[in-house]
C-alpha cells in the first residue's frame, strides 16, 4: 500500500486509495509549494509520511535551481526546506527529515547543479524506503507484545497511509495478524477529521484485519467491559523522558487504560524521538482551523460564531506508557536512560 511515488519525470505523486468522500485520492505535485500546502491540508498527513513527502518537495525544489556556485544553491534550498519545515510543528519527523536532506546536501563536494539534484533526491529515496523496512522491523518487535487473541484499541491512522507503507502501530498489527494470531481492532473514530474511522478503518478492512469504530467517547464504557486487552497508538513526537505527543484523544485514551489495568504501548520510528526536549510541555502543539470542529462533512453541526479550541495533538505523559517500539527494538521505562541509549545506539 503505497503513500507517494517518485515519477521519472520529476512529480511527486500523493495516493490515497481509499475512495472515500472527503479525502483527496491523488495529488501531483510539480513544486515545492504544493507539496508545503498537501502537508498543511493533510492530503498527505502521519509523522513519517509527511517527513518523506517534504523530502520529495526539496527534491522538487531542487530540480528548478539553476545556479553555477554550490553556495548558492543551498542557499536556494535553505528557502525551500523552511517553507517545507513549518507546515506542521508537532510531527518532529517532518524537521528530522528535511535537515537530513540539508546535511547531506551541505557535505556534497560538488558545484554541478545536476550532481546535487541527485543528491537532494538520493537522499528523499533513502528516506522513504527506510521508513517502509523499519516499519516492518518495528513490526516484527512490537508483535511480541500483542497477545494471540488480543482486542486492541487504536487511536487516529498510524498505518500504512500514516507513513511510507506498512504503519508504525498498525505495522505492529499486521505482523501480528502475519505470524498467525488472531487479533481485532477497534479504531476510534477520532474527531475532528476522523482519521480513524475513514483510515484505519479502511485499511483493516482491506487487511481483512477484524475492526469495529467507535466513536472517541466509548472508549471509557468499552474498557470496563473488558473489551479492550492492549491500547497501541502512534507518534508525532517523542521526548527523551518519553513523553509522548500524538493525535487529540491519545492523552484520554491512556488515562483510562492506567485506570483499567491496560497496557498502553507507542510505536513509532526513532526519527520521531525529539533528544533536545526533556518534557512533554515542551512541544509545540499545532491548533487547526475551528471549522474543523464546527462542521463535519461539509455540514454545520455549531451554531455559527461559537468559539472553538482545535488542538491538533496532546501529550502522554512517560508514566502512562507501557513500553515504547521502535525499529531497533522494544524501550521500557526509566525512559530518560532506554530512550537516549537505544537512539544513541
Ligand atoms: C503515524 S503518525 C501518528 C498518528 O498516530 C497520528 O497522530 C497521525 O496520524 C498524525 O495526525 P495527522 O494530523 O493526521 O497528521
Amino acid at each position: 500500500m503505497e503513500t507517494m511515488r517518485w515519477l521519472e519525470e520529476g512529480l511527486l505523486e500523493l495516493l490515497d486509495q481509499t475512495g472515500l468522500p472527503g479525502t483527496v485520492n491523488y495529488l501531483r505535485c510539480s513544486d515545492y509549494h504544493e507539496v508545503a500546502t498537501a502537508i498543511k491540508n493533510l492530503s498527505v498527513r502521519g509523522a513519517p509520511a509527511i517527513g518523506a513527502a517534504a523530502a520529495y518537495g526539496l527534491a522538487l525544489a531542487a530540480g528548478k535551481i539553476e545556479t553555477g556556485s554550490r553556495e548558492a544553491y543551498i542557499a536556494e534550498l535553505r528557502e525551500a526546506a523552511g517553507e517545507l519545515a513549518a507546515t506542521r510543528p508537532t510531527a518532529v519527523n517532518l524537521c528530522w527529515a528535511v535537515d537530513r536532506v540539508m546535511r547531506r546536501l551541505v557535505g556534497a563536494q560538488s558545484d554541478d547543479p545536476a550532481v546535487l539534484r541527485q543528491v537532494v533526491l538520493d537522499e528523499a529515496h533513502a528516506i522513504h524506503q527506510e521508513d517502509e523496512s523499519g516499519n516492518r522491523r518495528m513490526g516484527k518487535y512490537g508483535r511480541e507484545l500483542i497477545p494471540q487473541g488480543a482486542r486492541i484499541l487504536t487511536h487516529c491512522n498510524a498505518g500504512a497511509l500514516a507513513t511510507a507503507g506498512y504503519g508504525t502501530a498498525l505495522g505492529v498489527i499486521r505482523a501480528a495478524r502475519e505470524e498467525g494470531k488472531d487479533i481485532s481492532v477497534f479504531a476510534g473514530e477520532t474527531r475532528p477529521l476522523l482519521q480513524g474511522a475513514r483510515l484505519t478503518a479502511w485499511e483493516m478492512c482491506q487487511e481483512g484485519i477484524p475492526v469495529t469504530v467507535i466513536t472517541d467517547n466509548m472508549a471509557g464504557y468499552l474498557m470496563a467491559k473488558g473489551m479492550v486487552d492492549l491500547v497501541l497508538v502512534g507518534a508525532d513526537r517523542i521526548t527523551a523522558g518519553g513523553d509522548v505527543a500524538n493525535k487529540i484523544g491519545t492523552y484520554s485514551l491512556a488515562v483510562l487504560a492506567k485506570e483499567h489495568n491496560i497496557p498502553f504501548y507507542v510505536a513509532a520510528p526513532i526519527s520521531t524521538v525529539d533528544l533536545s526536549l526533556t518534557s512533554g510541555s515542551e512541544i509545540t502543539i499545532e491548533e487547526r482551523d475551528m471549522a474543523e470542529v464546527t462542521h463535519l462533512a461539509g455540514q454545520q453541526i455549531a451554531p455559527t460564531g461559537v468559539q472553538v479550541w482545535n488542538p491538533a495533538f496532546d501529550v502522554t505523559p512517560a508514566r502512562l506508557v507501557a513500553a515504547i517500539i521502535t525499529e531497533r527494538g522494544i524501550v521500557r521505562p526509566p525512559y530518560m536512560e532506554s530512550i537516549r541509549k537505544i537512539v544513541e545506539g
